[in-house]
Parts: structure tokens; C-alpha cells; sequence
């Protein structure tokens, strides 16, 4: 029996309001859903829940608005996004509490599938604030939490929620922790560790106990030029959080104290603008102009990366190592993520990747399904890696 509630604990939810929280926060450009993975993995559950003849109400966040509602964090075209990759009819009401939700979830029948907009529209989700939940929770009988990939945080529709209604695990949110359990619980040794991506402020603090837990960590993308800054290299123009030199350099102490060897780029490609068909070069990291960014990391690095695959028994990827976006800064990426792959077709690595634009990342490469594991989580993965609680799944527990 799985040691938090799940689906199977659920009993009779015919003509029930299930409010199922889901991660929607899905790559986009240019207004279209640049990879799928997030919505095709709730797919199950929604389809039982709808199965069982409940009414499925989702809640969701979108990127981090920081001033309330704002047109380019809306749910509403990921509603359609969701629909076309559901196959199947999802409404979509303009607020997650009120009046306006209040009448759409009334208007709902058995088996019908509805997403209210962007619950971080509302300062107080991420507060948890105890009367914002109650706003949240009048619209449900039943709560499921099906995004592990949010589970690392400690809000309002990620964990209040289950205090207020009777609450259980989705079946991604199932299927991850199981799959991770099965793959990293005991990791075989070395583990190695690559982080990369653009969450630096959020990610870093990750940094100080995964360097406890891994044998090396390989630091790419805007990350790692906040550890280059730290250690004093001029890093231009690059995606950097000089702020966060210190708690860089503690990492580096802790890393050393703990044997855990740290890989930051020797070479970066740079170049003036993050736009297709910028100028770019290839420079020593000592050489970034100061009018230039790093977008990715360069040929020598991207050898050594492989040889630090090579020497892996078990890697764990969260965080692209460029700006993969756009070529050729995915050049790192693409062929890091093609090195793990063969590796582990040839049975001599377990890989799992997790973050919503490593997946995206890893299939532009071409590879996902030659991972050993591939979760949508970023963050979260890391936070379970590191052996720390995770609030969302934590208040699922029997
Ligand atoms: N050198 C760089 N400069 C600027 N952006 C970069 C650089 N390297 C990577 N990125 C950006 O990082 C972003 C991905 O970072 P992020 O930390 O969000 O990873 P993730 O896999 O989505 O994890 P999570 O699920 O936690 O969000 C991509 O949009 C990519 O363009
Ligand atoms: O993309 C993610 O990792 C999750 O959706 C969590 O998003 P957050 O880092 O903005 O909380």
C-alpha cells in the first residue's frame, strides 16, 4: 500500500466537485505550448476522475506574476492547449475563487473538465493564507493533487488545500514519487548531479545539501555564471545573481568539505543578444567580453560534462546547460542529453531528468525516452533529492 492516499482511497465520487491540482506551467513561445509533457502526464487522472462520472475542477499556476492578473500569465490558452491534447471538451473560468468560478463549477455536469485561471493571481496562494483556501475550497467536495512538480511548495491549492477536504494523490503525483523511489532511492555510486537553467535564486539554496548527497556536480546555464561571478570571473552580460555570490562560495566550501567535486564551464559560447541568428563565439571563460552574455557552454566544456557522464553510474539532470531555446545555444544541451542517452541504452547508466524545460530540452533532443526516468519536476526533484519534505506531499500522508 503506497504510504500516502491515493486514487484507489477515493470512494464513490460520482456527481462529486473533485478540485485536482495540476502543473500547468508549461513552456511557452509566442503564445503555443512549446512541449506537452506537463499536460500529457495528468491525463490519467483526470480521465478516471471524469470516469467515475465526478466534476474535475483544476486549479493551476502559470509562471510568477508578481502584481495580480496579467494577460501574459493567463490560463486561458493553456485551457486550449490542454483540450487538444486531452482530446476532449475543458472549460476554462476567468478566476479561481468567487463568483465568476462559483458559477462555472455550478453549471458543470457529471464527468465534465474545467480550469480556473492562474491561482497565483492572488498574493495570498502563496501565503497559504487560511481564508484564501476556504475561497478555494467552496468549490470543492474533494481534493486530488496530481503536480509533484509543485509539491515543494507550501501554498494555498499545493498543501492548505488538504486540510480543509478530504485529499489524495493523483496518479502522476503516484507514479513520480514511486518511479523516483524505485530509481534514486538507493543511487548506485557516483552519483553525479548536472544543474543548469535560468531558477537561480530559487535553485540555489538546493545546491547546499545535493552537494551532500552527490559525488560531483556539473553547474550549467545561468546558474553556473553566478558561481563563475562568485569566484570572480567577469561573466558580461550573462543571466547572473551577483547577490547570491556568497551563498555560491559556501557551496563551493561545503562541495570541498564533502568530497563532491564541482564542474563550472572553462568555456562559454557568447554572444550580444538572446535572439535567433545573434553572433556568436566561442571564448574562454576568462575571455566573456563585458558587452557579452554566455548562452551556453563551449565545445571544451561540453567534453568534459561527457566525461563526467562517463564516470557516472547514476546522473540526475535538472536545469538545460544553455539557453536551448534557440540554436545553436542548444548545441551543450543536445548533446549532453544524447551522451546520457547512449549510455544508458547501453545499460551502464540510470538517468533521470526532471524540470518542465529539461523535458522540453531533452525532447528537442531527441532522448527523453532513453532516459531511465524523465519527471516534470524541477525543483521539486531536486528538494526530494536532497531528502527534504515536500509540504504537498507531506499532508497526503496516511
Ligand atoms: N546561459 C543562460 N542564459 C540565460 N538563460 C539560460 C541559460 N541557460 C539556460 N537558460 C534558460 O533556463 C531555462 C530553464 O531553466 P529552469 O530552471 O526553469 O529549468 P526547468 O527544467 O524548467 O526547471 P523547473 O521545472 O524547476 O522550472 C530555459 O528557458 C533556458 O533558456
Ligand atoms: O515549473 C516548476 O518547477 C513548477 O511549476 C513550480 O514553479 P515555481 O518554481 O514557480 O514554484
Amino acid at each position: 500500500m503506497a504510504a500516502f492516499r491515493t486514487l484507489d482511497d477515493i470512494g464513490n465520487i460520482s456527481g462529486k466537485r473533485v478540485l485536482v491540482r495540476v502543473d500547468l506551467n508549461v513552456p511557452v513561445a509566442d503564445g503555443k505550448v512549446t512541449d506537452a509533457t506537463r499536460i500529457e502526464r495528468i491525463a490519467p487522472t483526470i480521465a478516471e476522475l471524469s470516469g467515475k462520472g465526478a466534476k474535475v475542477i483544476l486549479l493551476a499556476h502559470f509562471g510568477r506574476p508578481k502584481d495580480g492578473p496579467a494577460p501574459e500569465f493567463s490560463l486561458e490558452p493553456i485551457a486550449k492547449a490542454t483540450a487538444q491534447v486531452l482530446d476532449r471538451p475543458v472549460g476554462f473560468a476567468s478566476d479561481c475563487v468567487g463568483d465568476t468560478a462559483g458559477s462555472a463549477v455550478a453549471a458543470m455536469n457529471k464527468g465534465d473538465v474545467l480550469l480556473l485561471e492562474n491561482t497565483r493571481f492572488y498574493k495570498a496562494e502563496e501565503k497559504n493564507d487560511p481564508a484564501f483556501t476556504e475561497r478555494l475550497a467552496a468549490n470543492g467536495d474533494i481534493f486530488v493533487n496530481d503536480a509533484f512538480s509543485a509539491a515543494h511548495r507550501a501554498h494555498s491549492s499545493t498543501e492548505g488545500l488538504a486540510h480543509l477536504l478530504p485529499a489524495f494523490a493523483g496518479r502522476t503525483m503516484q507514479a513520480e514519487l514511486e518511479a523516483l523511489e524505485k530509481g534514486l532511492g538507493n543511487p548506485v555510486r557516483p552519483v553525479v548531479a548536472i544543474v543548469g537553467g535560468a531558477k537561480v535564486s530559487t535553485k540555489i539554496d538546493l545546491l547546499m545539501n545535493l552537494v551532500k548527497k552527490v559525488d560531483a556536480l556539473v553547474i550549467g546555464g545561468g546558474m553556473a555564471n553566478t558561481f563563475l561571478a562568485a569566484r570572480g570571473t567577469n561573466v558580461g552580460k550573462s543571466l547572473c545573481e551577483h547577490d547570491l555570490a556568497a551563498t555560491a562560495k559556501q557551496i563551493m566550501i561545503e562541495a570541498a568539505e564533502a568530497g563532491c567535486a564541482i564542474i563550472l564551464p572553462v568555456d562559454g559560447v557568447v554572444a550580444k543578444e538572446f535572439k535567433a541568428g545573434a553572433a556568436c563565439e566561442t571564448v574562454a571563460i576568462s575571455e566573456v567580453p563585458a558587452d557579452g552574455m554566455i548562452l551556453d557552454v563551449g565545445a571544451k566544456t561540453v567534453t568534459a560534462v561527457g566525461e563526467w557522464i562517463d564516470r557516472a553510474a547514476t546522473l540526475v539532470w535538472n536545469g538545460p546547460l544553455g539557453a536551448f531555446e534557440i540554436a545553436p545555444f542548444d548545441h551543450a544541451t543536445v548533446a549532453a542529453a544524447k551522451h546520457a542517452a547512449a549510455r544508458t541504452k547501453a545499460g551502464k547508466l540510470v538517468s533521470v531528468a526532471g524540470g518542465g524545460d529539461t523535458v522540453a530540452a531533452l525532447n528537442h533532443a531527441g532522448v527523453a525516452d532513453d532516459f531511465t526516468y524523465v519527471s516534470t519536476a524541477g525543483g521539486a526533484f531536486l528538494e526530494w533529492m536532497e531528502g527534504k519534505p515536500l509540504p504537498g506531499v507531506d499532508v497526503l500522508k496516511r
